[in-house]
């Protein structure tokens, strides 16, 4: 379980304290799938980076299954089972797919048990498994093979930011298999900052964050019809529809 308590970030702009995370508190039960959506600006992104420990709170506190992890570093999270795959994915120049799918499960496993995960997020894993996690690799590809060590580190609380970014239309029905097989056999918590209708479609629960702050939480049943409520009004002001 994790549990975010008061927490706020501020960055400075001119010469003043910017907050960009206001005082957000909530709960992400265990082996729930948890999808975060809202506006563009809205502090998803910077959330996440929080959870991840790539940025530490200005005030409050992180906890995970009780335990206050606020002031650990992204290494330290990691080692307490939490992952993160980036909006952006790094690239790892002289590292093979291989390597780091090894360095995912922490093991030496084998190279079929590494094609498999390659497989599951639609790679067709000979033609990658060698290949140097460079910038030879395009963005949708890349993002794949993220996933992939997300798969095979199976922590218990793995966060996505934006994972259908890039990836094409053809493969975005994959993609929502890999998190619905994951939701199924990975005992853990799945955090997904998603824009994406499909993918709100498959949660537990949505939080909605506007403006630095939590505006909805529930279970998707109750918060989705009034998300696509909501916008369909903006649709009919905009005199779209
Ligand atoms: N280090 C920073 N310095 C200044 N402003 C920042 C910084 N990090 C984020 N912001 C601002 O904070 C706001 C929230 O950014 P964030 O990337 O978290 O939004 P988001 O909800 O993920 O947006 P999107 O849906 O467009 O990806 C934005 O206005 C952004 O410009």
């Amino acid at each position: 379980m994790l549990e975010l308590k008061n927490v706020s970030f501020e960055v400075p702009e001119e010469g003043m304290e910017k907050e960009i995370i206001k005082n957000i508190s909530f709960v992400i039960p265990e082996g729930k799938f948890t999808v975060i959506t809202g506006p563009n600006g809205g502090g998803k992104s910077t959330l996440a980076k929080l959870i991840a420990g790539i940025q530490k709170p200005t005030s409050g506190q992180i906890l995970l299954n009780g335990q206050d992890i606020t002031g650990l570093d992204i290494t330290e999270r990691a080692r307490r089972g939490i992952s993160y795959a980036f909006q952006q994915p790094v690239r790892f120049k002289g590292v093979t797919v291989l390597d780091l799918i090894r360095l995912a499960k922490g093991e030496n496993i084998s190279i079929s048990g590494a094609c498999e995960y390659l497989s599951q997020v639609g790679l067709c894993a000979k033609d990658y498994i060698s290949r140097e996690v460079n910038a030879s690799l395009s963005g949708g590809e890349l993002k794949r093979i993220e996933i992939a060590t997300v798969l095979a580190r199976g922590t218990k609380l793995s966060v996505f930011d934006e994972p259908e970014a890039g990836i094409d239309l053809w493969s975005f029905q994959n993609l929502i298999q890999v998190f619905e097989n994951m939701h199924r056999e990975v005992h853990g918590s799945i955090l997904i900052i998603s824009h994406q209708e499909r993918i709100l479609n498959i949660a537990d629960e949505i939080l909605v964050i506007t403006d630095g702050e939590v505006t909805s939480h529930g279970p998707k049943d109750e918060i989705l019809p009034k998300l696509l409520g909501s916008s369909s009004a903006v649709n009919i002001c905009d005199g779209r529809k």
